[in-house]
């Protein structure tokens, strides 16, 4: 299939809230008059989807910079963060690639899916097509898809990234969220636990969603993302979550391989 796989609804970015709607609007300002074509299809090897199943939990590991909520948190050189992550037993490496709040860009995903064999995430603020195309084109095997940004039009970005042949990770707060995620054929759905209008960190939401999404019936991948710093942290998602998704705790603990594997450690 080759050129656009319909016409994207057009999204309202002021509708965003606090903090995350700031980002957004910077994003769609980044992207404003980027070409939208879809391009090619590329064959989908679900690299990412398969990496989260099968372990007891998996860790999808971040290369993290800088946030929002922490200002800058370690000066990582990506690609030996990256390794760091995996001999430490990361079965996926996520990049952030937003530069304003977070240090990232293309290089340092490019950098790391040359430096490891397990699958890359990019994570960024999704506000157009080309962000995807971008993504796959750098050798990502996912993408982030936030459900607080795009709202219904999460139905729309999903199939375009499975075109792309990137797996997606759809990313919800809270219960409405989760129910459009369901509704729109999420095969991966990541639970943040921070607000990420207010940066509050409440770590009884991934559970809880997770419950809720397996009582749906839901049977794809479920993934805990942010705010855990200890192994006890994990003990309220062992058992229901496939994965889990850190950054801040292991990207400032200054040895990066040993932080992952005392996370994980039983
Ligand atoms: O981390 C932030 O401060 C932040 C602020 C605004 C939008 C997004 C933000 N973070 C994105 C993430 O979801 C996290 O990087 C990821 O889940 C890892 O979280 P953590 O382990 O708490 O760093």
């Amino acid at each position: 299939m080759t050129g656009r796989i319909g016409r994207l609804t057009e999204i309202d970015f002021d509708r965003v809230p606090g903090v995350l709607g700031r980002i957004v609007r910077e994003r769609a300002g980044d992207y404003a008059g980027a070409d939208a074509a879809a391009g090619p299809a590329r064959a989908r090897a679900l690299r990412f989807h398969a990496a989260l199943t099968g372990a007891d939990l998996a860790l999808i590991a971040e290369v993290k910079r800088a946030s929002p909520s922490e200002g800058a948190i370690a000066p990582l050189n990506p690609a030996q963060a990256a390794q760091a992550y995996q001999a430490g037993g990361a079965a996926a490496i996520s990049v952030l690639t937003e530069p304003r709040h977070f240090d990232g860009n293309r290089e340092a995903l490019r950098a790391v899916v040359g430096s490891v064999t397990v699958p890359v995430l990019r994570k960024d603020f999704v506000v157009h097509p080309a962000m995807l195309r971008e993504a796959a084109d750098w050798g990502a095997s996912a993408a982030l898809l936030m459900v607080s940004v795009l709202g219904e039009a999460v139905g729309e970005y999903l199939p375009l990234a499975h075109h792309l042949g990137l797996d997606a990770l759809v990313e919800v707060h809270d219960e409405a969220e989760l129910d459009l995620a369901l509704a729109a054929g999420a095969e991966i759905i990541g639970v943040n636990n921070r607000d990420l209008t207010t940066l509050h960190i409440d770590l009884s939401v991934s559970p809880r969603l997770i419950r809720r999404a397996r009582d749906a019936g839901f049977a794809g991948v479920l993934v805990a993302e942010s705010g855990y710093r200890t192994p006890a942290d994990l003990a309220s998602v062992r058992g229901l979550a496939d994965a889990v998704l850190v950054g801040t705790s292991l990207a400032g603990s200054g040895d990066l391989a040993r932080a992952a594997r005392e996370l994980m450690a039983r």
